[in-house]
């Protein structure tokens, strides 16, 4: 976001937001049932802080980090309960004025106690993740690629926006006010706008935006999620990321673009038309820990009814050039002989974007830390290959419920050593108390219940 040059000082951030005209700024977090949520300071206590020296910071329960998606309770065994206070602290580089809110302005949150990042915030759990590839040297860059559906509501129904198919201009026209309003927003929060075009649900849409560092790519994808939702709902429509909304129609993923750097040279390519020993390594380590890690960012009981064979979005750990029914899609490029970046496609929308992000940034520092050998590339469907070539290949299906991929976390001491003892409990806590409240939900309940939270 382009404010991350700002300085962080009072008169600078009380003169964008007089001049903005703000009344309120929001607090924004991402908590662990992957709701964003956002306490508002008025101008006038802030100007008062902020004058005063002090620190801004909003008081928060703690145990709001273990509040499943499904209730308004503490989900049981997180460790967290209704004694204790965390601070939110807005990071100022991330203030935005909101296109979408006039007289209101966002930050985002940072949890601290006792003076120090608290061990349950998510977007410290991302910064500990990129520091940890720091000390390898390596930066990483990052683009969330979400999918959504544009539905309309009349009464209890609701159903998709139009009724076309991949790419199909008609539906540009059909949304092209929603959706010029939608890019518009984007841009003015310092998104990178790159691709826009209906996706091949009915009234599914993409709108792609640039990579950048991975912690402005988790930012943005929480203003996304925001900024997409806000404008829909004043467009008299509901913007949704909830993976499956209807049983015949395509899911929505949310695929997480990767590429390692070591200052400005990317180290993907090996200039030979494959991927450098690095880019091999960390793939390798994200097959490796990939049915531990989609606890984590295909974190919803009904992220498991997008992941089907041949819906492309990634049922077996496979990796494959331009493959796009292969979890781990190397993508080529128009005027390049090497491959950049990755594409792991079992992300979607449920998921908590610092959480999954730091999380695959684990897995595959893990890989090149162990020296993991990737496999041959799979350059056919896995889905059409027999059960025994499969095998042969040590082609897997990946986890095809949360209670898999839940029980392969709960077993994978990288990921949760990387997490730390305090998030990976209530992390764990709060998946498994959604696991137990959804395990008999159709999936028109769990629509009900999700639709406006992811
Ligand atoms: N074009 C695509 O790659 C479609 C992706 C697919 N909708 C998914 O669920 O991941």
């Amino acid at each position: 976001m382009p404010d991350r040059s700002m300085p962080e000082n009072a008169s600078t951030i009380l003169t964008r937001l007089r001049e903005g005209k703000v009344r309120f700024v929001r607090v924004v977090w991402c908590d662990n049932g992957n709701v964003i949520r956002g306490k508002a300071i008025h101008i006038d206590a802030l100007t008062r802080q902020l004058e005063g020296g002090e620190t801004v910071a909003v008081g928060l329960s703690a145990a709001q980090q273990a509040i499943p998606v499904v209730a308004d309770a503490v989900a049981p065994g997180s460790g967290l309960g209704p004694v204790g206070e965390v601070w939110l602290v807005p990071d100022w580089k991330t203030l935005q004025m909101l296109p979408y809110a006039p007289g209101q302005a966002r930050a985002l949150g940072e949890m601290v106690k006792d003076g120090q990042p608290w061990p349950w915030c998510s977007r410290q759990f991302l910064k500990r993740m990129v520091q940890r590839a720091g000390d390898r040297g390596l930066t990483i860059k990052a683009a969330f690629e979400p999918e959504f559906y544009l539905l309309k509501q009349r009464d209890q129904d609701i159903f998709p926006a139009d009724n076309m198919p991949f790419a199909a201009s008609l539906a540009m026209d059909l949304h092209q006010e929603v959706v010029m309003a939608i890019a518009d927003a984007l841009s003015a929060q310092g998104m990178a706008v790159e691709q826009y075009y209906p996706e091949s649900g009915p009234g599914q849409q993409e709108i792609s935006v640039r990579y950048t560092d991975a912690l402005a790519a988790a930012d943005q994808q929480v203003v996304y999620r925001e900024t997409v939702k806000a404008i829909a709902h004043q467009h008299g429509l509901v913007a949704s990321f909830v993976p499956k909304l209807f049983e015949s129609c395509a899911g929505s993923g949310c695929h997480l673009h990767l590429s390692l750097w070591e200052g400005e040279q990317n180290l993907m390519p090996d200039g030979a038309g494959g991927l450098s020993e690095t880019a091999r390594s960390f793939t390798a380590g994200l097959l490796h820990h990939l049915p531990a890690l989609m606890a984590i960012t295909t974190p919803s009981p009904n992220s498991y009814r997008r992941l089907q064979p041949h819906s492309w979005s990634g049922a077996y750990a496979a990796w494959g050039m331009d493959n796009r029914e292969a979890a781990l899609r190397v993508p080529s490029n128009f005027s390049l002989p090497s491959p950049t970046h990755l594409e792991l496609k079992t992300v979607d929308g449920a998921a908590n974007p610092y959480l999954a992000l730091g999380g695959a940034i684990a897995a595959g520092l893990d890989g090149i830390a162990q020296g993991y050998s990737l496999p041959e590339p799979v350059q056919q469907d896995p889905g059409s290959l027999s059960e025994e070539e499969r095998g042969d290949r040590g082609i897997a299906l990946l986890p095809q419920s949360l209670a898999e991929s839940l029980a392969a976390l709960e077993t994978n001491s990288l990921l949760l050593d990387a997490l730390g003892e305090p998030l990976a409990k209530t992390y764990l806590a709060v998946r498994r108390a959604e696991l137990a409240a959804m395990a008999d939900m159709t999936l028109e309940a769990e629509v009900e219940l999700l639709r406006d939270r992811y």
